[in-house]
């Protein structure tokens, strides 16, 4: 049976007065039915770029240049505006970081789930709401049924992005893609919410692609992930595997930014320095001008997504991949670093927050 969706060597760009931008490039990843996928990376990643793609929903200045979106084995990139339509909010439902984009104002929240159960699944009035009343009560909210004909404005922002999720799942998708779909709420509320997402996930087999800028929402959801940078994938790993064995100087740096319990830090250090300019990458690797690891090498090469393991160059179907010259095969001596961490990745990081590279 063919993966779920399987995105090859997808390339976007928009095209400003600024310049050409390259928002997404050479991009490949796989998610196998019912899996929950992270794609994780600061602002300007192309994090939400990439999941525009996959719902075709790139518009003008910005262009799909290249690649391919195959799902359940069909490039959604070939399909007529008719197809796409069919499959969007059907089989493939989107949630994104505002609630209120997607709740329309003067309909009621029972209501609009409803309408979109009795179009997509074919079901009558009655079996629409019961279904409804039924996803709501899943999805958290209280009363459901004396809370089915409230307005939006009725509920508070946890509510709302609940209902949403309701939504998304109502048809039954079999994929969902999430756009930091709990970023504005409150840190409790973000956590019991990703946890019924998960858990309703796993109970109708739908597979997440879920992105945020946050490694502890993917902790909290996720099987694996890929970390992007300037528009790249830089690592990709079980999510075990990432926290555990982070191999990609980025990812230590992500890991600085999660706040950990007792270590009475709020929002911790980020990583120095900004995502450049994606009009002007810089030479070699893309980060090798925030890397605190970087040698003179890294400004001139740019690392292929390398297999950890064996140094070859990464495919769909690689385990855990890095794009860092330390990687990459016919190295003689690689670099002098190295990212070992024991715990979760402890060591790496107040290496990392300390500015203190190598020796
Ligand atoms: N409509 C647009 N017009 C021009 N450039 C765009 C547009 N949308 C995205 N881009 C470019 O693509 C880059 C990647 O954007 P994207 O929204 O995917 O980043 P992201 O990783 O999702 O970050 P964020 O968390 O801020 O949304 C942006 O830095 C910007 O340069």
């Amino acid at each position: 049976m063919a993966p779920l969706l399987e995105v090859k060597d997808l390339t976007v760009r928009f095209y400003t007065q600024e310049g050409v931008v390259t928002a997404v490039d050479g991009l490949s990843y796989r998610i196998e039915s019912g899996e929950k996928f992270g794609v994780v990376g600061e602002s300007g990643a192309g994090k939400s770029v990439t999941a525009l793609s996959v719902l075709r929903l790139i518009d003008s200045p910005g262009q799909i240049e290249s690649g391919e979106i195959l799902f359940k084995g069909e490039d959604l990139l070939e399909m007529s505006e008719s197809e796409i339509r069919s499959i969007r909010g059907n089989e493939i439902a989107m949630i994104f970081q505002d609630a209120q984009t997607a709740l329309n104002p003067v309909y009621s929240v029972g209501g609009q789930i409803a309408e979109a159960i009795e179009h997509h699944l074919d079901y009558t009035p009655e079996e629409a709401r019961d279904r409804t009343i039924q996803l709501l009560d899943r999805v958290g909210i209280p009363e459901a049924e004396a809370r089915f004909s409230d307005y939006p404005h009725e509920f508070s922002g946890g509510m709302q992005q609940r209902a949403i999720i309701a939504m998304a799942l109502s048809c039954d998708p079999d994929l969902i893609v999430a756009d930091e779909p709990t970023t504005a709420l409150d840190v409790t509320i973000e956590a019991q919410i990703l946890d019924e997402l998960r858990e309703l996930a796993d109970e109708f087999d739908t597979a997440i692609q879920l992105i945020t800028h946050d490694l502890g929402v993917i902790a909290e959801v996720c099987d694996r992930v890929m970390v992007m940078y300037a528009g790249k994938p830089v690592e990709k790993a079980s999510v075990e595997e990432l926290y555990y064995d982070p191999k990609h100087p980025y990812t230590v740096g992500l890991m600085s930014s999660i706040p950990r319990v007792g270590d009475g830090r709020d929002r911790l250090q980020t990583i120095p320095g900004t995502m450049p300019d994606l009009v002007e990458l810089p030479s070699g690797c893309s980060f090798h001008p925030r890397c605190p690891f970087a040698e003179e090498q890294c400004t001139r090469t740019e690392p292929a997504l390398t297999d950890v393991e064996t140094g070859r160059e990464a495919t769909l179907d690689t385990e855990h991949a890095a794009a860092c010259i330390e990687y990459t095969e016919g190295l003689s001596q690689g670099l002098t670093y190295s990212v070992e961490v024991d715990g979760p990745a402890d060591d790496a990081v107040s290496q990392y927050v300390e500015g203190d590279s190598r020796e």
